[in-house]
């Protein structure tokens, strides 16, 4: 997506240790127009599936969720929480996430109520890069039943490997802006074609 490469090359900073920021607009403020042509471009790749849910995951993935459910006839959007709290009761589905800004095992949890066998799943995040996060909202919808049917990304960095596994592993994986390389001295960020 032309717009999302062109803003990176625009606001987005290279930081040592594969880090791309990119606060200005995707995940600390928050560009919900940019937001809102992402979940069209999400749409338009996966026109014919059946979604009856978004899954994301704390923090920065459920904005973009929200705005993309807008998209997908307003299905509910769920969030795996990264950690427990009084509010979550009653049964759970849970695993485990390393989280790659954090640094930490965190735990990942969704109630049962919903998420569900039946359920036609997208997963939609901000950054993809060894794929942790996604592996985990993977294996809350293995445990819950429910089909994964795409996994919507914004910002993809193709060459930590993440992506492309899960590709071989047969997910239709529609990343808006694939990182093929980036440098923290020049600042330079290549795209794949
Ligand atoms: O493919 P991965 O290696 O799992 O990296 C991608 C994940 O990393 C970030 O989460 P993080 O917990 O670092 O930050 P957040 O709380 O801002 O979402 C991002 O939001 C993705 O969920
Ligand atoms: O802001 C971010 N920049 C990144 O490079 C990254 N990788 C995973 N999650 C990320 N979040």
């Amino acid at each position: 997506m032309k717009e999302l490469e062109e803003r990176i090359r625009e606001q987005g900073t290279v930081k040592p240790g594969d880090v791309l920021k990119v606060d200005a607009f995707l995940n600390h403020q928050c560009d919900v127009e940019l937001f809102d042509h992402m979940g069209a471009a999400w749409a338009r790749h996966f026109q014919g599936r059946t979604i009856t849910k978004i899954l994301t995951i704390e923090a920065s993935g459920i904005g973009i969720a929200c705005v993309a459910a807008r998209h997908f006839g307003n299905v509910p959007v769920v969030f795996a929480k990264k950690a427990q709290s009084i509010n979550l009761d009653g049964d759970q589905y849970t695993t485990t996430v390393y989280s790659f800004t954090k640094q930490k095992e965190f735990p990942v949890i969704v109630s049962k109520r919903y998420l569900n066998e039946g359920d036609h799943v997208l997963l939609i995040d901000d950054f993809l890069a060894n794929g942790k996060a996604l592996r985990g909202l993977i294996e809350l919808c293995r445990k819950a039943g429910a089909v994964v049917e795409g996994i919507g990304i914004a910002v993809e960095k193709g060459f930590q490997g993440g992506g492309d596994k899960l590709r071989e592993e047969g997910y239709d994986i529609d990343s808006l802006a694939i990182v093929e390389s980036m440098n923290p001295q020049t600042g330079s960020v290549e795209f794949r074609a």
